[in-house]
């Protein structure tokens, strides 16, 4: 049985910046985001969804979905986010599941900003956490997307609160720090993970 890692954080924690080191160490990440992004291109059922719910006013003008647009509508709205997540969620566990079955490294990372909150870690065999303060969260993101500080917090408040999710941990990597003290922390994860997949084999 594969051995798989959720890796979850709230919006701008650290999740890619923490899986990217994970990468370069060989291992297989499946993203939610990611997924989330193919779940939605052009030709799919979702998209055509979300075009007839919302209109065409949601796509740009190469017909793929127009993100910020959507972003900007379903934090401002919480019975159009409901609406949303109702309908890509499902498919997003869907392609999860297809690419975790494919994933031949030594253990799998999945990396979702919603893992505990949809429950997909009932698919991993540990929870780790990747932990800032909510000040450094709303910072990093600000600068990150350029978006308005009352958007991000809005999404802040669509996810668990920092407490809720930390007491669901396994492990936690602590993001305050430099890039470098990251990689530091995920090297030693990384030797933990790589024993506990030798143990589950024995
Ligand atoms: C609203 C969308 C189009 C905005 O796209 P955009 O490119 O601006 O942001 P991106 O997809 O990179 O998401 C950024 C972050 O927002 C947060 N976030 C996204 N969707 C949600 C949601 N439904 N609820 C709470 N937080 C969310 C996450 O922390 C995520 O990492 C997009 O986030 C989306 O399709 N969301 C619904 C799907 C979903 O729930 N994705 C999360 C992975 S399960
Ligand atoms: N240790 C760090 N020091 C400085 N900047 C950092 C650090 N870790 C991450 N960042 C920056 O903070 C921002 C958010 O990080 P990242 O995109 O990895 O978060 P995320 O958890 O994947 O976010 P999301 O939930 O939106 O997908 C990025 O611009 C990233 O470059």
């Amino acid at each position: 049985m594969t051995y798989v890692v959720g890796v979850t954080g709230g919006i701008g924690s650290g999740k890619s910046a923490a899986t990217a080191e994970f990468e370069k160490l060989g291992i297989t990440v499946v993203d939610a985001d990611i997924v989330a992004r193919q779940v939605v291109m052009p030709g799919t059922p979702c998209l055509r969804a979300i075009a007839e719910h919302f209109g065409r006013d949601l796509l740009t003008d190469k017909g793929e979905l127009d993100r910020k647009a959507l972003r900007q509508k379903i934090f401002s709205d919480p019975a159009e986010k409901d609406w949303l997540n109702s309908l890509l969620h499902p498919a997003i566990r869907e392609e999860i599941l297809a690419q975790l079955e494919q994933a031949c490294s030594p253990y799998v990372i999945l990396s979702a900003p919603l893992l505990l909150e949809n429950n997909l870690d009932k698919y991993c065999q540990r929870v780790l956490v990747v932990d800032v303060s909510e000040e450094l969260q709303l910072q990093r993101t600000i600068r990150r997307d350029e978006s308005p500080k009352e958007e991000v917090e809005a999404i802040m408040k669509a996810q668990l609160s920092r407490d809720a999710r930390l007491l669901k941990a396994d492990d936690i990597l602590n993001n305050e720090g430099s890039i470098g003290e990251l990689r530091q922390q995920v090297n030693q994860l990384h030797q933990r993970y790589l024993s506990a997949t030798v143990a589950q084999e024995e």
